[in-house]
């Protein structure tokens, strides 16, 4: 396999951006600065601060197989080990189908603070858990874009097609031809309560998914869905007016083993005090990354903690 990194970014001087990227970085661990590394990131955006990661990208993909790559959006607060397994699944389950696919790289995309769930930490120390939690995977890659160079929530749709639309300008080999841009499918990966609000409505009446975007993110590019408990998926796709046209676009994983772990799950270990580890990558839960995580860990923890002594808490706080 070839990595982007042994070649010539199709984007120019990758180099020079990542050493961009790392300043931004270690400028945007102090929480004092994490409204201005936001501000940077969107100033530098432009030029370059907040391109796409492409170091893991596979090149080259067999003969006969389409080049794929996933993207999952979420809160990621924190991000659990059943996330980077939900990767293994959605890659499983994509290059199953018939030999058709061959996964080329895989992206998650912790949502905005604009989101406004109560339950996020700061997008910094979010990123910076996801950057550690991906940290050792050979093809699972953080993106800051959504939550660190946007200035407001950005709408699941927007994000899909960003990322397939930098993805169009990565030349890909497929077999003994030459590397082309325009190759790589992008396919959304999500868990099965996210497929269930597909149909949901909030109490406002408004649809949670509007259905021309659930049209666009799942008819014009696909998705991967991961079972999370017992719900039957296929019956939710089919009923569903939207899902039901696009069944052909859309693969569905049914992991062999589920766990309850989630990310409030976590959260609720730590409002107690209680070990994370094995719940969550070892590096996002001892915090040794590097010296910029020890930082946003920390931050996390303290963050939980604060809210706790604050609040003179002896129960768990509902974060949800
Ligand atoms: N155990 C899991 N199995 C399959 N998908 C999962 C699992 N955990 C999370 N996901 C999926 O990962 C994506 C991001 O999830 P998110 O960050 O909201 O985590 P979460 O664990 O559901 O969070 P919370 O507990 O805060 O609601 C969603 O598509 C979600 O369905
Ligand atoms: N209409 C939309 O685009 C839409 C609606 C709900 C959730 N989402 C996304 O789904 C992800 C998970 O959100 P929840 O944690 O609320 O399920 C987030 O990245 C969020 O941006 C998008």
């Amino acid at each position: 396999m070839r990595s982007a990194r042994e070649t010539t970014s199709p984007r120019g001087c990758p180099g020079r951006k990542l050493r961009w990227h790392a300043f931004a970085v270690a400028f945007g661990m102090l929480p004092a600065f994490a409204a201005v590394r936001q501000a940077f990131m969107r100033v530098f955006h432009r030029q370059g601060v907040c391109t796409l990661p492409s170091s893991k990208l596979r090149l080259q993909v067999p003969e006969g197989r389409i080049p794929v790559a996933i993207v999952a959006p979420g809160s990621f607060s924190p991000p659990t080990l059943l996330h980077l397994r939900m990767f293994e699944e959605a890659r499983d389950a994509l290059e199953r189908t018939g030999g058709k696919f061959k996964v080329v790289g895989g992206y998650m995309s912790p949502v905005h603070d604009a989101y406004g769930k109560a339950s996020l930490a700061p997008a910094h120390h979010r990123l910076s858990m996801v950057e550690a939690a991906v940290s050792d995977s050979d093809w699972i890659m953080a993106d800051s874009w959504e939550c660190l160079c946007r200035s407001e929530w950005t709408p699941t749709v927007e994000v899909v097609s960003r990322f397939a639309a930098e993805l169009s300008k990565v030349p890909v080999a497929v077999g003994s031809n030459r590397p082309q841009c325009g190759k790589v499918q992008l396919v959304m990966l999500c868990g099965g309560d996210v497929l269930q609000s597909f149909n949901a409505t909030k109490p406002s009446g408004e649809r949670v998914w509007p259905d021309d975007d659930v049209e666009v993110i799942v008819g014009q590019h696909g998705l991967v869905c991961v079972g999370r408990g017992k719900a039957d998926l296929g019956a939710i796709a089919r009923e569903s007016t939207v899902l039901g046209k696009h069944l052909d676009k859309i693969v569905l994983a049914k992991p062999r083993v589920l766990t309850g772990i989630s990310s409030s799950v976590v959260r609720q270990y730590l409002a107690s005090n209680q070990s994370i580890r094995y719940l969550v990558h070892d590096k996002v839960s001892r915090g040794l990354f590097t010296p910029g995580l020890v930082h946003c860990a920390k931050g996390f923890f303290v963050q939980v903690r604060d809210y706790i002594f604050k609040h003179k808490l002896n129960e768990l706080p509902n974060w949800q």
